[in-house]
């Protein structure tokens, strides 16, 4: 069984507007439930600790009927205070070494058989995986002019997704060693990378967006209105 940490404490500035975007309702819900639905569909999930803004007047709690838990702390300034703050705020019975999932609260879209094939593939690896899809169209590298300044080579490069699922007591280590030389990592791969570690990749859906811009929203509720059919 597997605890989840879910970064929630966000301020959705790319996205505009007053409301954090974890809170804006998709289908009659916000998008961190609908988030949170799609971990709890995997019965190995036992639990997730939400890691909130100081002050989030927004979070009403969620529970989907199956009695497991999930617990809010207090998460930070990065995206890394927040995920460090989940995993001291994990119940005491998730071993050191126990392997625990972290997953975007604007990760609305992830599907089952994504969490089930990271979950089964991740936790045979050493040091854990992600969820990451190949990079398909060719990169530009634009200048400040807004021209393209390059074509960057594209082979053999990934875009990473969450889940990404790692041991507890490995990634608080690498988180805070980041912290400790003023590296702010972007996903927890980053830190453990920065170790010498390689995570493996696994292939998820391109579906499986993070919702950063309006445009996103609108591609996740046709995904649903889709679904519905
Ligand atoms: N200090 C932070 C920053 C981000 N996150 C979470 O990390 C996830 C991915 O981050 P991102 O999409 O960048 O969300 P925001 O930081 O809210 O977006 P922006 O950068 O546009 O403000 C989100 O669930 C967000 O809530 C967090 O828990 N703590
Ligand atoms: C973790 C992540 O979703 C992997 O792509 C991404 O790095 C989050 O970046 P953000 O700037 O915090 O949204």
């Amino acid at each position: 069984m597997t605890w989840v940490v879910v970064p929630a404490a966000g301020r959705g500035v790319r996205f505009g507007g007053e409301l954090p975007k974890q809170y804006l309702q998709v289908a009659g819900e916000p998008l961190i439930a609908h988030s949170l639905r799609a971990l709890f569909a995997h019965p190995g999930v036992k639990g997730a600790v939400v890691a909130l803004a100081a002050g989030d007047a927004h979070w009403q709690g969620w529970s989907d009927g199956s009695g497991r838990p999930v617990i809010a702390c207090i998460g930070g300034g990065t995206r890394a205070e927040s995920v460090l703050a989940g995993l001291a705020a994990l119940p005491d019975e998730v071993r050191a070494d126990a392997f625990v999932l972290v997953h975007d609260a604007a990760r609305p879209n992830l599907r089952l058989s994504d969490l089930s094939a990271l979950l089964e593939r991740g936790r045979e690896d050493p040091v854990g995986a992600i969820l990451a899809t190949p990079v398909r169209d060719t990169l530009k590298r634009a200048g400040d002019d807004g021209g393209i300044d390059a074509t960057e080579p594209r082979e053999r490069l990934w875009r990473a997704q969450t889940p990404q699922l790692f041991r507890r007591l490995q990634l608080r280590r690498a988180l805070e060693a980041a912290a400790a030389d003023g590296v702010e990592v972007t996903d927890e791969a980053m830190a453990m990378e920065r170790l010498g570690l390689r995570p493996l990749l696994v292939e998820g859906a391109e579906d499986n967006l993070k919702v950063t811009t309006p445009a996103d929203l609108a591609y996740f509720e046709f995904l649903l209105e889709r679904r519905a059919r």
